[in-house]
C-alpha cells in the first residue's frame, strides 16, 4: 500500500545474494535482514535502491555509454533499427513516438523482449514474435548488452526470492508455473536536454515518459549520474524525486506483484521529466513472469488482505501485448 512517503530507501541485498540458493536462507539472520527492509520498501513506496548486487559498476557505465553514443548517431543510422509491428515491436522508436495516456513521450529507445519463436505462445504471443535488432557498431553491441540481460535476470531472481519471504511464503514461491521461466524487456533510453529538445515536428512538452506504473514482476533501472529525473508519486499526490546514486539500480514492482500480493505491493506511478540541458540515458530491465503465467493474488496474500480477492486474473503475456499494441503512434 502506498504511503506518503518522502524518500526512497537503500537497501544493501549482499546477504541476501550470499545465501539465495540455500535451503536454509530463511533461516539466515543476514538473509531475514534484508526480507524485512524489502518488505517495508515494497509495502510504503514500492520503490528501493540496491546496492552490494554484484553487477560491477564497469559494466553498468559500459552500457550507459554504449547507447549514449547509440542516439548520437544521424537519424538515418538509427532507422536502421526501426521497430515495427514485422519486428515484433522489437528495435528503435525516435522521439514521440511512444506514447503514455495519449501524450507523445519526450524519449527515444531501443526496445528489446526476450526472443519468442513463431507459435511458441500462440495468438496472444504472436504480434511479439521475433528478435531483437542490434546496432551494428561497435560490433560488440550485443554482446554486451546480452551479456548484462543475463546478470540482471540473475539479480532479479535472487531479489524475488526475498520478496517471496516477505510476503510470507517459500522462496520459490515466485518461481515454477508464475515465473521459473521470466520473460524479460528491456528498453536502452535516451531522454534529450530542455535545449535541444523541441526540435521541428517535436510534441511540445518536456515530460520524458509520462507517469505510469511498469507491467511485470520488478524493474531494475540503472540511471544516468548526475541527472535527477525520474521521479515516484506518493499518495498525497507529491513527486519524490529517485536522485542518481552512482554504482547502484532503482528497483520498483510492477503491475504483475501487485496482482500477487493481492495490493499489500502496489505499484507505484512514476515518471521522467529531464529538465537539465544534458542528454539523459537510462538502460531499464523489466523483470517478468512466465509469459503465459496466468496470475492471481496469491492465497496467504488473500488471508492477509481479509480474505478478498483485489484483483482480477491476468494472464501476463496479454497484459503485456495489450500495452505494446496501445504504446505506439506509427
Ligand atoms: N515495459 C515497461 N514497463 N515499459 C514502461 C513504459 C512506460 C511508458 C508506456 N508508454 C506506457 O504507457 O506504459
Ligand atoms: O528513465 C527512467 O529513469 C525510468 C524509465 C521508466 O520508468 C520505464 O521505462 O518504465
Ligand atoms: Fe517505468
Amino acid at each position: 500500500m502506498a504511503t506518503d512517503f518522502k524518500s526512497i530507501p537503500i537497501i544493501d541485498v549482499a546477504p541476501l545474494l550470499a545465501k539465495s540458493d540455500d535451503p536454509e536462507m530463511a533461516q539466515d539472520p543476514g538473509v531475514s535482514s534484508v526480507v524485512r527492509q524489502l518488505d517495508q520498501a515494497c509495502r510504503e513506496s514500492g520503490f528501493f535502491y540496491v546496492k552490494g548486487h554484484g553487477i560491477p559498476d564497469s559494466l553498468l557505465k559500459e552500457v550507459k555509454e554504449l547507447i549514449r553514443k547509440f542516439f548520437e548517431l544521424p537519424y538515418e543510422e538509427k532507422l536502421k533499427i526501426k521497430m515495427t509491428p514485422e519486428t515484433g515491436y522489437r528495435g528503435y522508436q525516435r522521439l514521440g513516438e511512444n506514447v503514455t495516456k495519449g501524450t507523445p513521450d519526450m524519449h527515444e529507445a531501443i526496445d528489446c523482449y526476450r526472443e519468442m519463436k513463431p507459435g511458441m505462445y500462440g495468438a496472444v504471443g504472436q504480434p511479439m514474435e521475433g528478435s531483437n535488432e542490434w546496432p551494428a557498431n561497435p560490433s560488440n553491441f550485443k554482446q554486451r548488452m546480452e551479456e548484462y540481460v543475463r546478470l540482471c535476470t540473475d539479480l532479479s531472481r535472487k531479489i524475488l526470492r526475498g520478496i517471496a519471504l516477505a510476503l510470507g511464503g517459500s522462496a520459490d514461491e515466485l518461481e515454477g508455473e508464475r515465473a521459473g521461466d521470466p520473460f524479460w524487456v528491456m528498453r536502452l533510453i535516451g531522454y534529450p536536454g530542455v535545449h535541444n529538445a523541441n526540435g521541428k515536428d517535436m510534441p511540445e512538452n518536456d515530460i520524458g515518459c509520462g507517469a505510469h506504473t511498469d507491467y511485470g514482476l520488478l524493474t531494475l533501472v540503472n540511471q544516468d549520474d548526475d541527472i535527477p529525473a525520474l521521479q515516484v508519486r506518493n499518495v498525497s499526490g507529491e513527486w519524490i524525486w529517485a536522485v542518481p546514486i552512482p554504482g547502484t539500480f532503482v528497483c520498483n514492482i510492477g503491475d504483475i506483484l501487485k496482482i500477487l500480493s493481492n495490493g499489500l505491493y502496489e505499484s507505484t506511478l512514476h515518471r521522467v521529466i529531464n529538465n537539465s540541458p544534458k542528454y539523459r540515458v537510462c538502460v531499464a530491465f523489466f523483470y517478468e513472469p512466465n509469459f503465459d503465467a496466468a496470475i492471481e493474488p496469491l492465497d496467504m496474500c488473500k488471508q492477509r488482505t481479509e480474505g478478498t480477492i483485489k484483483f482480477e486474473r491476468a494472464v501476463y503475456g496479454e497484459h503485456l501485448v495489450n500495452k505494446v499494441l496501445t504504446n505506439f503512434v506509427m
